[in-house]
């Protein structure tokens, strides 16, 4: 059964930040992780068939910015489910986006990225990346049922990044994080390695 982030057995997950900084990616422009992740995705590149990369959508993000897209989801979800309590939203919207308690791109800690040519184009995935459970009729889940070629595309970039050491959010086929609780939580480590992470003044516009 998928733990969701706003589950409190990922909140329950210790932090131990080591303190690894922010650095760009240079094949992904204005794209910010931490340093260990930024090692194990090259892991995962170098993985990857002949003539297939990655594209990372979006590394590091602020407080500000996890926050904004919660608001607008919970109230897309408010909408949908009127009876909906609190509790249920924070479960809902925690499908597509993290708490920002435990949100790990706000950690540096996880990326969105999807598969592409050495041309730049984008292999199908079943769904664009950053689709909602709703817009996508549940095909954004990892798991869901989704066309043969979609399929092998999802199960040759997890092949890739969980040989590399990152691991998967269920619902999002897109999203993969290193060193964050709730990568903690399902391997198994004894706390998280990454917390959250203010961007660095050089890195500032
Ligand atoms: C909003 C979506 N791109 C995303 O980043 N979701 C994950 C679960 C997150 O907020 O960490």
């Amino acid at each position: 059964m998928t733990i969701l982030l706003a589950d409190p057995v990922v909140r329950a997950v210790r932090v131990l930040d080591n303190g690894d900084p922010l650095v760009p990616l240079d094949y992904a422009l204005g794209v910010l992780v931490r340093e260990g992740l930024a090692r194990r995705l090259d892991v995962a590149r170098a993985l990857l068939p002949s003539g297939v990369d990655l594209r990372v959508v979006e590394g590091h993000r602020t407080a500000a910015g996890q926050s904004a897209i919660i608001e607008r989801y919970k109230a897309e979800l408010r909408g949908l489910h009127p009876a909906a309590d609190e509790v249920e939203l924070d479960r809902l919207s925690s499908r597509f986006v993290a708490p920002l308690a435990v949100a790990p791109h706000v950690a540096g800690a996880a990326v969105d990225l999807t598969l592409v040519t050495r041309s730049g184009a984008e292999l199908w995935m079943g769904t664009e990346v950053d689709a909602t459970p709703e817009e996508s009729d549940g095909a954004c889940f990892f798991g869901a049922p989704v066309d043969d070629e979609a399929r092998h595309n999802r199960t040759v970039l997890a092949g890739a990044l969980a040989a590399a050491g990152l691991i998967n959010y269920p619902t999002e086929w897109w999203h993969w994080s290193y060193g964050d609780r709730y990568w903690a939580l399902l391997t198994g480590a004894d706390h998280a390695v990454y917390g959250p992470v203010e961007v660095p003044a050089w890195a500032r516009a």
